[in-house]
């Protein structure tokens, strides 16, 4: 096996699947979003087919054509493509895994199936292990988001002798609250060298603090540069300018909205890429919400919004 690659790190753009008005998979515009996230953004490890990017409302063959899509389009300007690739059936989730290695992406993750569950730990380690098993050249990840999956084993638990059974297990992206869960995953896992990606971005400040090691999520689309800004004030011990951040963050997008639709609509207004809808069941943002969230970007100034090396993160306007 040729592990590890570099390890994941840093910032990781949950990728939006971007879609026709039709709801078809418009192709046509992920190159010109590689190379925003990489110079606008400064974001260069992606995650695809995720929450964000509708991933289970995705065919198989559309899932395959979008990670194929990242990764050709990214090649010499990402640092790491990792797949999502869990569904219900084990078969089709081994036959995205093995899809992910033959393309060259860098990892593949894993969600809780949420349909016929897995109650115990070991049920749910036995299902990631037949996965990791059908890409065993691949990092392995397990995607924690109970809230979404119904699958409530605490991470920490699944986390305990992971590598015995998976060997290619690397990391948690850890989308849940729970930070005593989170922590105790770091703190019990300190001899190895696992990546541990925080998924709740309004939180990420915290997750730093209790020993995050990257951080995947919607919101570094499109606050890529001013998350990175905050990375650095935490590195520094930087701590009331990293706070400042996170504060600014919660005050001013939380009213905006994060669901998949609403991240939809900001992207296209902070990027002018067009996202598209999201496709049914979820519903397009509506043009009210469309609006106030243009308004609201325009008030903030929002690409020129202060920088945060003068210690302040008011709006500029
Ligand atoms: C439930 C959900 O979509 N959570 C997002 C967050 O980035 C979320 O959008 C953000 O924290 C704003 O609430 C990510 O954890 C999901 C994600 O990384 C993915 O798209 O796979």
């Amino acid at each position: 096996m040729a592990f590890p690659k570099k390890k994941l790190q840093g910032l990781v753009a949950a990728t939006i699947t971007p879609m026709t008005e039709n709801g078809e998979i418009n192709f046509s515009v992920i190159g010109q979003y590689v190379d925003y996230l990489v110079k606008e953004q400064g974001v260069k490890n992606i995650f695809v087919n995720g929450t964000t990017g509708e991933g289970l409302s995705l065919s198989i063959s559309e899932r395959c054509q979008v990670a194929e899509e990242w990764v050709t389009k990214g090649k010499d300007k990402l640092d790491q493509v990792v797949i999502h690739v869990g569904a219900l059936s084990l078969k089709e989730s081994q036959e995205l895994a093995q899809h992910a290695a033959e393309i060259g992406a860098d990892g593949i993750a894993v969600i809780a199936p949420f349909f016929l569950k897995p109650w115990t730990k070991d049920i749910l380690i036995n299902f990631l292990k037949e996965v990791a098993a059908a890409a065993p050249a691949l990092p392995f990840y397990y995607y924690h988001i109970p809230a979404l999956t119904g699958v409530k084993i605490r991470a920490e638990e699944l986390l305990d002798g992971i590598q015995d059974k998976i060997p290619t297990f690397q990391g948690l992206k850890f989308s849940d609250t729970d930070l005593l869960d989170f922590g105790q995953c770091v703190d019990q896992n300190r001899q190895q060298q696992f990546a541990f990606l925080f998924g709740v971005d309004e939180q990420l400040l915290s997750a730093l603090v209790m020993g995050a090691t990257g951080a995947v999520g919607s919101t570094y689309n499109y606050l890529g540069k001013k998350t990175n800004q905050m990375l650095e004030a935490f590195e520094r011990k930087d701590l009331s300018l990293a706070l400042n951040y996170q504060s600014c963050f919660l005050i001013y997008f939380s009213c905006l909205g994060f669901g998949v639709s609403q991240t939809k609509a900001i992207m296209t207004l902070v990027s002018g890429i067009p996202m598209g809808p999201p496709r049914l069941p979820l519903q397009k943002a509506s043009r009210e919400f469309t609006d106030s969230a243009e308004a609201k970007l325009k008030s903030l100034d929002f690409l020129s919004f202060t920088d945060l090396k003068d210690g302040s993160l008011e709006a500029s306007s």
